[in-house]
């Protein structure tokens, strides 16, 4: 990968003005951290983690252009300042003239789950995302796969792992009839599947399809910069574009787009649903104002918007990426050439343990991601997340778990918050836990929530 300005390091294209000090523990402090939070990383509490790569959603340092912008809230109940300067930015990157503002990107896949899906109806999407699939659910929907099968396989180097398979696709229209799929939900990039990106070829063939049954496409575009990224980089014919323009071409396949923008959008909080259709437009503002808050905030103070609507000038800045995407695939490529079993290619936001791969004898059901993510943990206070059984749940109706294929660790990059160093203490801390690796026992889960339980179960070990 080479920057616009020819540089081949991913080296950040800015320097550190405020800094935050960090905690080191000693293994004794962290044992007992994680078995008081049940041996889920979600339950730690944040000071005693050293590196904390559990997710990067909100967890982006901002600039100081958007601090800036911070004291430059206007905190009216209505008709906020910083409502119409995100409504602009929306309307310039993204395409979208519609925009309805959610405190952060699952306050948008309710509206819109509620507004478009019929109890009854089936909703084909490329992988399922946690908040996404649950919203679809509790409004009567169905949610079906139609990923293409690499994406379900670790080794596979496909470079659009987030692809709909067609054949799916057309195979359920077909099934359960045109009129009971309400729309297709398409993610850029697909988060569960390693942060994989769709190609603008797929998502075209997506559009024709569906617009010959009068199906409409909804895009997860909380990551949709990022997927931009890959496009320009892996998609023939796009090298030349800016991802600005690619970014506004994804976004004009679809009919509207639920994002968190504490990705993307390099903030702290926030949402929203963006659109093209004025109808889905005029049912999403009569019920944000039941959820959310007023039409013109959803849920967000006036500060929070303009941190938003300056952060969308500062995703496609190029150089930027360059070094984003440029350091969650330093830290891969030194995990694989250690041999240590990773989702290929590297994603966008982070780096996909195989845990199957780690502890290739535990059975599922003794949670083996769950299982790496505490070791990890204990070895260095390095903080992850599980993406494998824990997270997919139970089948609503067998009320058996639903077994994933992929079962992994998500070492999740924050934007513009952590080192080379830090990177590279993460991947000692990988390698230390890989070489220890056979002395390890799996997980009994002993309490489960009955709504996404990855966030709250408590495990004891086997
Ligand atoms: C792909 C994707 N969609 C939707 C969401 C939901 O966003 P939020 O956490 O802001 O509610 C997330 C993260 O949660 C995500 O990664
Ligand atoms: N979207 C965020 C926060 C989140 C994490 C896990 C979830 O299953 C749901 C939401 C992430 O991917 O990190």
């Amino acid at each position: 990968m080479v920057a616009k300005n020819g540089r081949r390091s991913w080296a950040e294209p800015y320097k550190i003005k405020v800094v935050e000090p960090l905690k080191t523990t000693t293994r004794e402090e962290r044992r007992r951290a994680i078995e008081e939070a049940g041996f889920n990383t979600f339950l730690l509490r944040s000071e005693d983690v050293y590196i904390d790569l559990l997710t990067d959603s909100g967890t982006n340092a901002m600039s100081q252009d958007q601090w800036a912008g911070m004291m430059l809230g206007d905190e009216a109940y209505a008709g906020s300042v910083n409502f119409y300067n995100l409504e602009r930015a929306v309307a310039e990157y993204y395409g979208y003239p519609y925009l309805v503002p959610t405190h952060q990107g699952r306050g948008a896949e309710h509206i819109l789950s509620q507004v478009w899906i019929e109890p009854g109806d089936h909703v084909p999407n490329n992988m399922y995302f946690t908040t996404t699939r649950e919203h679809q659910e509790r409004a009567g929907g169905t949610f079906v796969d139609v990923i293409i099968d690499e994406a379900h396989d670790p080794k596979s180097e496909h470079p659009f792992k987030g692809n709909v398979d067609l054949g799916k696709l057309g195979s359920l229209i077909e099934e359960v009839g045109a009129e009971k799929v309400p729309y297709v939900s398409v993610a850029a990039t697909v988060n569960m599947a390693g942060g994989q990106p769709i190609s603008l070829e797929n998502l075209r063939a997506v559009r024709e399809l569906t617009r010959s049954h009068g199906i409409k496409v909804v895009l997860d575009a909380t990551r949709a910069v990022e997927n931009a990224y890959f496009v320009k980089h892996r998609e023939a014919g796009h090298e030349g574009r800016t991802v600005a323009e690619i970014l506004h071409e994804t976004c004009s396949l679809s009919d509207a787009a639920t994002v968190s923008a504490k990705k993307d959008l390099l903030t702290n909080i926030g949402g929203f649903l963006a659109t093209f259709d004025e109808e889905l437009f005029e049912e999403a503002r009569a019920l944000v104002v039941v959820y959310e808050g007023l039409h013109t905030y959803g849920g967000l103070a006036g500060r929070d918007l303009e941190a938003m609507a300056r952060g969308i000038v500062e995703m496609v800045d190029e150089d930027y990426l360059h070094s984003r995407i440029g350091q969650v695939e330093y830290v891969g490529e030194k995990l694989a050439e250690a041999g240590i079993p990773i989702v290929r290619p590297v994603g966008g936001h982070a780096v996909f343990l195989d845990a199957k791969g780690f502890f290739p004898e535990m059975p599922q059901d003794h949670f083996p991601a769950q299982t790496l993510a505490a070791e990890l943990y204990l070895d260095s206070g390095v903080r992850a997340m599980e993406r494998g059984v824990v997270s997919a749940g139970r089948n609503r109706e067998t009320g058996e778990h639903n077994y994933p294929s992929l079962e992994l660790v998500r070492l999740t990059f924050p934007r513009r918050v952590y080192t080379q160093a830090h990177c590279d203490v993460t991947v000692e801390s990988v390698l230390e836990v890989w070489n220890n690796r056979e002395n390890v026992r799996g997980l009994r889960m002993v309490h489960e929530p009955k709504h996404l339980r990855f966030f709250q179960a408590r495990f004891e070990r086997l």
